[in-house]
């Protein structure tokens, strides 16, 4: 659906995409995740044809992307960060104010108009104009204008910050219901546990570059980091985080509350070197549990940094 092969683009002396490359098949959810300022604005942009790029190539559906494709633009849908709503109209009219651009038929529309109000749960408010709704019925709101014409392909920049639960869950909901559908979804978000519950794979950015693409397991797969086991001690003392440092292939050890999370480097038997160094210390434990890293973790690694506004 989307082919993006060594895009460069610059704003004078800044380069915001460096030989950025991308792909996204027909029905998925991709989060594209990155740091503040690492480009990933600026990449949509360049898809949706509102940017010039310097270098490289962009196929959207098989054909290079054209600012003049109305055909192409139709089965596009974006959701921007920034509410994109107008004040003075109802929710029916906002809506119906954007399907309008893709859709001539009023019957069509209203059928469609119809649809996406009931898609993100704004039946009662049809009437309301924005200043009576909350920060969330908002960013619903702000969806339903973007997803009415049904596209083929949608942009959702940071869909859930600030909102409350409700209509948090109202949305991760109703992406997942347009994958059903059939739509491929690019999702940013600053929330990796979200992602990493919604998408089906991930692109991550630094500096203008795609450093990594896959799934879940890919990512885990790419990072030296590859287990990470908790454990509840019975008895511990002082000395035991720098005891466990000394267990071979550990990478970190953390003390949280009551545990001890260690991080070991990938293809040991670390779980069978820890319960070695347990016996051998006589020590015991009321739980132990090893998990794959999470989508924090790799980020961490591939990045040298959290991903956090
Ligand atoms: N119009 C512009 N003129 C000059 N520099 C720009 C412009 N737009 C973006 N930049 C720079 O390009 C880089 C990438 O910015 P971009 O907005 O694409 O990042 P982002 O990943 O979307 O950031 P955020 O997560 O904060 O929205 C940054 O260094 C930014 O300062």
């Amino acid at each position: 659906m989307i082919e993006m092969d060594k895009v460069v683009k610059r704003y004078k002396d800044v380069i915001a995409l460096d030989h950025f490359s991308f792909l996204a098949g027909q029905n998925e959810i991709i989060g594209l995740l990155g740091p503040n300022g690492c480009g990933k604005t600026t990449a949509i942009n360049c898809m949706l044809s509102l940017l010039k790029f310097d270098q490289g190539t962009i196929n959207i559906f098989g054909e290079p992307v054209n600012p003049n494709n109305n055909k192409t633009k139709r089965r596009i849908g974006i959701v921007p960060q920034e509410l994109a709503i107008f004040e003075k109209l109802n929710v029916v009219e906002n809506i119906d104010f954007y399907c309008g651009l893709y859709v001539n038929d009023r019957r069509k529309r209203k059928q469609l108009v119809d649809e996406a109000i009931d898609f993100v749960g704004l039946e009662k408010y049809r009437k309301f104009v924005p200043k009576q709704l909350s920060g969330g019925l908002k960013r619903r709101l702000n969806i339903a204008c973007g997803i009415a014409h049904k596209p083929d392909i949608l942009f959702l920049d940071e869909p859930t910050v600030a909102v409350d639960a409700q209509s948090r869950n109202f949305i991760l909901e109703g992406v997942k219901k347009m994958k059903a559908e059939g739509t491929t979804v690019i999702y940013t978000t600053h929330y990796l546990e979200e992602a990493e519950d919604l998408c089906d794979s991930f692109v991550i950015m630094d500096n203008g570059r795609n450093i990594a693409q896959g799934t879940l397991d890919d990512l885990q797969k790419s990072i030296s980091t590859t287990e990470s086991i908790t454990v509840k001690f019975i008895a511990e003392d002082s000395t035991l985080v720098n005891r466990l440092k000394e267990i071979p292939h550990v990478n970190q050890v953390i003390k949280t509350k009551d545990k001890y999370n260690i991080q070991f480097e990938k293809n040991h038997n670390n779980l069978s070197n820890l319960i070695r160094f347990i016996d051998e210390n006589s020590l015991t434990y009321s739980e132990i549990k090893s998990e794959q890293p999470s989508l924090s973790n790799i980020f961490l690694e591939l990045t040298g940094k959290e991903l956090r506004d």
